[in-house]
């Protein structure tokens, strides 16, 4: 199962560079399948969800390669329409080949996601957009049997800016008849990086990043090579790390304009940041402000992706910080285990507060989601003592070689499979 242990206390001094985005790969991965061309996509992570991904692609009948960072996928023959349930129970996500399928094979079974750490993730509005564009999809015994004569395009209004429902209905619309507009789509950089791939393969997508997508269906694709844009979570991560460790730390290859509202978050706690285009500089401060509120919100506002870390950063703040969690319903999981680290911390509905304590100390914690184990990474770099993280494969599923990056910052944290 693997799991860190961090021998905590040190303050992190160096730089360290971010890897392709974990968010904006699945989908574009999922997009490679629409076109039935060839696609070289650069700057790939490797991430177990990207794995994931792959097998998934294989099993469909792609082929595929992959080199350190880059990833190959022909996807001129498929041989099969089954996402096999496995997989997709392994990967949430998965839920976004539901377009793409549809939009190259008219056909797919795809069984149902469910539910997840984060708390319940339901799929109606991807549902109801595809519906609406002329699939048909019956739902029985966890599997989702979905197929269409032709999808057409159409007027879709998401009653929420659901990422995935965004990116489910462009996949979908990119080779439907006719023109499909998308109304209160979700304005993640994601989503960009989605459109910029598919028009670069001969697809016509705008208005990815506002809340208005237009997509008139195309036929033809051409082979594509495409670099993924750099994570904005990995980034707010490192950033959070410098900021509770006191450290000086320079993240590189980053997307400043994708980071405004961290940025602003650990303005607001006390820390000094300097940035050019494609890096900054985060230097924590001796002791961290609390801050009064927090609320997550979709993009441009501060990300749900986030939360856990900056939680585990205003557990040693000089007061009292709350933080709201309005885009999910229940991930607050992280909570408990800052807990056993010292951290005081109440959690009423969807609120969290956070009265700052003067030090976390080492204690045996497991993750028990994705962000939620980066965020008891962050607590034991801080701690005092020794801090074991269990259940590191969530970790992994978002983070490139984090013990790796850490240590080449100062951290003394090793990985034990
Ligand atoms: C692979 C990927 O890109 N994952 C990101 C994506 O997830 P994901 O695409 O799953 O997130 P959504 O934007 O769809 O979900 C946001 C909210 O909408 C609700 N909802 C969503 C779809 C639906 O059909 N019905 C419904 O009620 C969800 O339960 C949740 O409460 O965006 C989230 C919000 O920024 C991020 O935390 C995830 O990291
Ligand atoms: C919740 C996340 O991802 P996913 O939607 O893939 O579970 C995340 O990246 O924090």
């Amino acid at each position: 199962m693997g799991k860190y242990i961090i021998n905590g206390d040190k303050r992190l001094v160096g730089e360290v560079s971010v890897s392709g985005a974990k968010n904006a790969v699945l989908p574009i991965l999922a997009a490679t399948i629409v076109g039935g061309n060839r696609s070289t996509i650069f700057n790939t992570p490797n991430l177990r969800d990207v794995d994931i991904m792959e097998k998934i692609l294989l099993s469909i009948g792609c082929k595929v390669e992959r080199m350190d960072n880059i990833m190959y996928v022909d996807s001129r023959n498929l041989s099969s329409t089954n996402i096999p349930d496995e997989l997709v129970r392994e990967m949430r996500s998965s839920i976004i080949l539901m377009g793409s399928m549809l939009a190259r094979c008219g056909e797919t079974t795809v069984s149902y996601p469910g539910g997840c750490e984060i708390g319940p993730r339901p799929i109606d509005l991807h549902l109801k957009a595809l519906r609406q564009m002329g699939a048909e999809i019956d739902e029985s015994h966890g599997f989702l049997y979905c197929c269409c004569k032709e999808l057409k395009g159409c007027e879709i209004q998401l009653d929420y800016p659901s990422v995935g429902a965004t990116e489910n209905t462009i996949l979908a619309a990119v080779r439907a008849k006719g023109t499909t507009i998308i109304r209160n789509a979700a304005r993640e950089p994601e989503i960009i990086d989605l459109q910029n791939y598919l028009n670069k393969c001969g697809g016509k997508v705008s208005g990815a990043g506002t809340s208005i997508i237009r997509v008139e269906g195309v036929d033809k694709f051409e082979d594509v090579e495409y670099t993924i844009m750099s994570d904005r979570i990995v980034t707010g991560t490192y950033m959070a790390a410098s900021a509770i460790t006191g450290g000086e730390v320079v993240v590189k290859n980053i997307e400043t304009n994708h980071i405004q509202a961290i940025v602003a978050k650990l303005k607001e706690a006390g820390c000094l940041i300097y940035n050019d285009n494609s890096s900054l500089k985060v230097i924590g401060p001796e002791k961290i402000n609390c801050i009064e509120m927090t609320q997550t919100l979709p993009y441009p506002g501060f990300p749900t992706d986030m939360q856990a870390q900056m939680m585990a950063l205003l557990s040693i703040a000089n007061g009292t910080s709350i933080i709201s969690e309005t885009v999910f319903e229940n991930r607050f999981k992280h909570s408990d285990e800052l807990i056993r680290m010292g951290a005081n911390i109440k959690i009423i509905g969807k609120v969290a507060i956070i009265k700052g304590v003067k030090e976390l100390t080492g204690a045996k914690v497991t993750s028990k989601d994705l962000r939620g184990g980066a965020s008891l990474v962050l607590a034991g770099l801080k701690a005092k003592g020794t801090t074991e993280v269990e259940d590191i494969f969530h970790i992994e599923r978002g983070y490139e070689d984090l013990d790796k990056n850490l240590r080449k910052l100062g951290a003394d944290i090793v990985k034990i499979e």
